[in-house]
C-alpha cells in the first residue's frame, strides 16, 4: 500500500503494466485538476478509481482515453509510449472509455450496433452472414442475442453490449466510468460476473465507482484520488475494508448517517394517495403522513419509478386521487405545473434531460426552480434569492470557487449536487427524489441524507426511489417494494434492514 505517488517500478513489474501514466497534471487556468499523477494498472486486472466529487477522476480517465489533453505527462500502453493522444489514436491502440449512459442506437439490432462502424463488407454489399457468425461468436454466454432490438435491451445488456463493441474494436483496456449507477444489485452481480470472465481472457479494466462494496468486491488494485491528488494506491485490495476506503477518499473517518425513527411522525395526517391506475400500475392506498420519509424500491418496471413519476404529472393515469392534510380530495396532478402548485416537487433520474443549464452560474441553476415563489409585484426578490442559493451552496458541499461559477465547469457530482439543491429550495409539502444520490461521493451522500433528515422534521413528506437498498435502510421510516404495479411488501421501523430490503426487492 502507498499512500503518495506510486514509487518507480522494477522492471519485470512494468512489463506487467498494460497502462501506465507518468507525472500527469492537468491546469484549468490557476486551478490543478490533477497534480503528477503516476499510476500503472496490470494487464488483466481490475483498478477500481475512487474519490470525492471533483477529485479527478474523470479528468484523469479523460486524459487517458484521449479526450482532454495533458498540461504534462506522459502515457505508456504496453511500455510503449503513445504521444499526441487523442481519442482516434487511443482507441486505435486499444484504450476505449465506456460512458456512464450506455451508447446505444435503438432501432439497430444487437449486432449492427456491436460492429458500429465495421460491418463486414463484401463486393460493396453489408456481408450480413458474416456479420451474424462474428456476433454470435462474440455473444456467446452473455444471455444477448444478435438479431435482437438493441432498444429492447434491459440496462445490464446495454452495458455489456458496450464492453463488447469495445472489445470488437480492439480494445484491451477498457474505462468504465461508474458502470453501475442505477442497475439493480442483480444487474450488478451479473455485470461483475461478465467483467471476471473478460479479465480471465486478459482484458484490463479502470473502473470508477463510489460503492466502497463494489471495489472491495470486484477489484483487484485500486487507486483514490483527493483534491487531484493521488492519496493511496493499494495493489492488494482484500487488505482494506469499507471504513479504511473512505477515509482514503475523505481523509477523515466517514461518519455514516442513520435515521432515528424514535421521532418519526406517527398518527393520521398527511398525504393520501387512493384508486391510482395507470399503465401497470395499480395502487388502491398509500398514505404518506406528514414528515415522512417513505422509500420506494423494486426493479425495474416494475412500478416504483412509474408511481413516482405519475405523482408529478409526468405519467398519465388512468384515475389516482390524492388529498393533503384537511384539504378536498383532488384528482393526481396530470401535469408538472399542477404537481409544483399543489406543492409538489421532483428530481428526475435523468440528469441529461431535466439537469443542469451548462451556461448559467450555479447560483441561478439553483434559483430556477423556485423562481416564482421569489417574486414579488413582478419584481424578483433578489436578496432572498441570494440568501437561499448560497445557504444551499454551502449545505450541498459544492466543490467551486463561488456559486457564480459556471455549471458546466463541475465535475459530474457537484452538478447532480446543483440539481438537488434546485429543487429543495422551493420548499415543497411532499418531495419526490428519484435516485438523488446517484453519482454522489460516498461523504456528500450521508450530507444529503441528513438534510433529507432536516427537511422532513421540518414537515414535508418525502419519497425517495431508489435501487441502492443501504440507502433506504438509513434513511426512510418505511420502504415499498413495488411487482407489477403494486405495492407487494411495506417494511416499517426496526424490521428495516439492507438485507431484508434486498431480499424482498429481487
Ligand atoms: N472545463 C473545466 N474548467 C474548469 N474546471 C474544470 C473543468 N473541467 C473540470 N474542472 C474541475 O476539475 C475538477 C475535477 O473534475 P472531475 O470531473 O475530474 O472530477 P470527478 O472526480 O470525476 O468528480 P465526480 O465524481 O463528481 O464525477 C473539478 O473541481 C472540476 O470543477
Amino acid at each position: 500500500m502507498t499512500t503518495q505517488a506510486a514509487p518507480r517500478a522494477s522492471v519485470q513489474a512494468q512489463a506487467d503494466l498494460a497502462l501506465r501514466v507518468e507525472n500527469i497534471s492537468k491546469r484549468y487556468g490557476a486551478f490543478h485538476a490533477l497534480r503528477s499523477i503516476n499510476l500503472g494498472i496490470r494487464r488483466g486486472s481490475i483498478h477500481g478509481l475512487l474519490g470525492e466529487n471533483g477529485a479527478g477522476k474523470s479528468t484523469l480517465v479523460g486524459i487517458i482515453s484521449g479526450q482532454r489533453a495533458p498540461s504534462e505527462g506522459r502515457i505508456f500502453l504496453n511500455g510503449e509510449e503513445i504521444q499526441g493522444a487523442d481519442v482516434k489514436r487511443m482507441e486505435a491502440a486499444g484504450v476505449f472509455l465506456v460512458p456512464q449512459e450506455p451508447m446505444i442506437i435503438e432501432h439497430m439490432s444487437v449486432m449492427e450496433n456491436l460492429m458500429l462502424g465495421l460491418w463486414p463488407a463484401s463486393r460493396g454489399f453489408i456481408a450480413w452472414r458474416r456479420m451474424r457468425e462474428n456476433a454470435t461468436r462474440m455473444l456467446a454466454g452473455t444471455g444477448i442475442e444478435a438479431d435482437r432490438l438493441a432498444g429492447s435491451l434491459d440496462a445490464v445488456a446495454r452495458r455489456k453490449l458496450n464492453i463488447l463493441r469495445a472489445m470488437f474494436s480492439g480494445g484491451s483496456v477498457i474505462i468504465l466510468d461508474e458502470p453501475t449507477a442505477s442497475l439493480t444489485v442483480p444487474d450488478r452481480l451479473q455485470l461483475f460476473d461478465f467483467m471476471r470472465q473478460l479479465r480471465a481472457s486478459g482484458v484490463t479494466f479502470l473502473f470508477i465507482s463510489h460503492f466502497n462494496d463494489e471495489i472491495l468486491d470486484i477489484c483487484d488494485a485500486v487507486t483514490v484520488l483527493r483534491d487531484g491528488e493521488l492519496v493511496a494506491n493499494c495493489e492488494e485490495v482484500g487488505s482494506l475494508n469499507s471504513s479504511r476506503l473512505s477515509e482514503f477518499v475523505l481523509g477523515r473517518e466517514l461518519d455514516l448517517f442513520q435515521r432515528d425513527r424514535t421521532l418519526s411522525p406517527k398518527g393520521e395526517e398527511g398525504i393520501r394517495l387512493s384508486g391510482v391506475r395507470g399503465d401497470r400500475l395499480d395502487v388502491a392506498r398509500l398514505d404518506i403522513r406528514t414528515g415522512e420519509i417513505v422509500g420506494f424500491t423494486g426493479l425495474p418496471g416494475e412500478g416504483a419509478k412509474e408511481l413516482a413519476r405519475s405523482l408529478f404529472g409526468l405519467a398519465p393515469l388512468q384515475a389516482g386521487q390524492i388529498a393533503f392534510a384537511r384539504e378536498a380530495t383532488a384528482r393526481v396532478p396530470q401535469t408538472p405545473d399542477q404537481a409544483f402548485a399543489m406543492g409538489i416537487a421532483y428530481l428526475s433520474d435523468d440528469r441529461r434531460r431535466d439537469g443542469v443549464v451548462g451556461h448559467l452560474s450555479i447560483r441561478e441553476n439553483i434559483a430556477l426552480s423556485s423562481l416564482r415563489q421569489r417574486i414579488r409585484r413582478g419584481l424578483v426578490d433578489r436578496g432572498q434569492e441570494q440568501q437561499v442559493c448560497s445557504s444551499y451552496f454551502t449545505r450541498m458541499g459544492i466543490k467551486a470557487g463561488s456559486a457564480d461559477e459556471a455549471v458546466n465547469t463541475l465535475s459530474g457530482g457537484n452538478q447532480q449536487k446543483v440539481c438537488l439543491g434546485r429543487v429543495l429550495a422551493t420548499m415543497p409539502r411532499l418531495l419526490i427524489l428519484d435516485e438523488p444520490t446517484r453519482g454522489i461521493d460516498v461523504g456528500v451522500k450521508q450530507d444529503v441524507l441528513r438534510i433529507l433528515d432536516q427537511l422532513s422534521r421540518a414537515g414535508v413528506s418525502v419519497i425517495i426511489v431508489s435501487t441502492d437498498v443501504d440507502e433506504l435502510a438509513r434513511a426512510a421510516d418505511r420502504v415499498c417494494i413495488f411487482q407489477r404495479g403494486r405495492i407487494a411488501h411495506v417494511v416499517e421501523g426496526d424490521d428495516i434492514s439492507t438485507d431484508r430490503l434486498r431480499q424482498l426487492s429481487q
